[in-house]
């Protein structure tokens, strides 16, 4: 209800900016604090009302709000990052009592000497401090100046300022809160993100894993199903790779494994390219949409550039370079009553077969799973 000035009274108003403030988003919130601060001002009839937040256990604070009536000069600027050295008496004041309540600057006592120089330099006469508490933590303050005129501040000018502040402490909870919420959430997505390319890379070599590969393989097979495209699979294995590890010792045979991926990655950069370890010393490349012998140009190109990348292996009775076998299963598949599933177990068993036979026939060689075909119905023949 307004009264006979046909000003509505003070706590309406502070309850219609508080019912405001609680369904507002961010940037109202902030509007809404300063309106809170400009009807104190008005109806205390102060010339500056502002907010301080504390930092490091109330040994610091800053100015973050402020309002100032028309005429007076405004100070949030300039006080910034004060410290307990900078006004020791007026920290001690909040940290005790929790409000500081001075009616004439010229009194304050001789060890407030610091503080009296401050606010006269602000020309203020009378100040009150009224401290924000959120659960037992003192975490700022509202305060009230009058500049060039004393004032002998009120019990109800006490209670306006503390309903005010405690308004503000709760709002600035909600902000807090909100806050950590999202640092909260980054922080997750960060963890999630890293915890996916964990899951899906290879912590030796950091190229795609078996999981990787497998949700790959599925993905590439519906597209070459929906599409009647071709898709090739080469499984690679190191050539006597126990020997190697037995010979030079288990850190050169890790660094010679990713000397391999290495090479498969720069082997193996189209889009439809992609190549992931499938476990130990064994590797795996899907290629989309590539006619057969282009396959097998890539494949013959893996195996001659691990060779000539010359990693000794004397122990190998094939090369005295490390060398690898590849075994090629080309599909051209079809929609037919066959899972997806069933198709890629029928590609990894058939190039599974024909890298056996590379291994059969002298190693460091690729064989493709037609030429396998033949090469077990030849030694069954033997
Ligand atoms: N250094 C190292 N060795 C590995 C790793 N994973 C598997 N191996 C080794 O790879 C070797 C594989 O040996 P085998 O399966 O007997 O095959 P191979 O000696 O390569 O013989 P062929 O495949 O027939 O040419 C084993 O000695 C494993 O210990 C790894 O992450 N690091």
């Amino acid at each position: 209800m307004a009264d006979q000035t046909g000003q509505k009274p003070f706590d309406q108003i502070i309850s219609e900016i508080s019912t405001a403030l609680i369904s507002s988003d961010a940037n109202h919130t902030l509007i809404h604090i300063q309106d809170a601060l400009a009807t104190l001002g008005t109806y205390c009839d102060t010339d500056r009302c502002y907010v301080f937040e504390f930092a490091e256990q109330v040994t610091e604070m800053s100015n973050t709000f402020e309002w100032c009536r028309t005429g007076i000069s405004p100070h949030m600027d300039e006080l910034q990052n004060l410290t307990d050295h900078d006004l020791p008496w007026f920290f001690e004041q909040m940290r005790t009592h929790r409000v500081m309540i001075v009616d004439d600057v010229d009194k304050l006592p001789d060890e407030a000497g610091d503080e009296r120089a401050e606010f006269q330099r602000e020309a203020i006469y009378s100040v009150i401090c009224i401290g924000m508490v959120m659960g037992e933590e003192l975490i700022g303050f509202v305060g009230c100046d009058m500049v060039d005129r004393r004032r002998k501040w009120t019990d109800i000018d006490i209670r306006r300022i503390r309903l005010v502040g405690d308004m503000i402490a709760n709002t600035l909870q909600r902000i807090y809160a909100h806050e950590e919420l999202l640092n909260v959430q980054r922080r997750l997505e960060t963890a999630n993100q890293l915890l996916q390319s964990q899951a899906t890379l290879d912590g030796l070599t950091g190229i795609p894993n078996r999981r990787a590969l497998d949700e790959r393989l599925h993905t590439e097979l519906r597209r070459a199903l929906r599409h009647q495209r071709s898709l090739s699979l080469m499984m690679l294995d190191i050539d006597h790779f126990k020997s190697f590890n037995d010979r030079y010792g288990h850190l050169k045979g890790d660094e010679a494994l990713k000397c391999v991926a290495k090479i498969l990655q720069q082997q193996c950069q189209r889009s439809t390219e992609f190549v992931a370890r499938y476990g130990g010393e064994e590797f795996v490349i899907i290629v989309a949409d590539t006619e057969f012998d282009q396959v097998v140009e890539l494949g013959n190109s893996i195996v001659e550039a691990i060779e000539a990348e010359c990693i000794s292996h004397q122990d190998s009775d094939i090369s005295s370079h490390l060398t690898a076998s590849v075994g090629l299963h080309f599909e051209r598949p079809n929609v037919d009553e066959r899972s997806i599933d069933e198709w890629v177990q029928r590609m990894v068993e058939s190039a599974d077969k024909a890298l056996y036979a590379a291994k059969m026939s002298g190693r460091n060689q690729l064989v493709s799973s037609a030429r396998a075909a033949v090469l077990s119905t030849d030694r069954n023949r033997h």
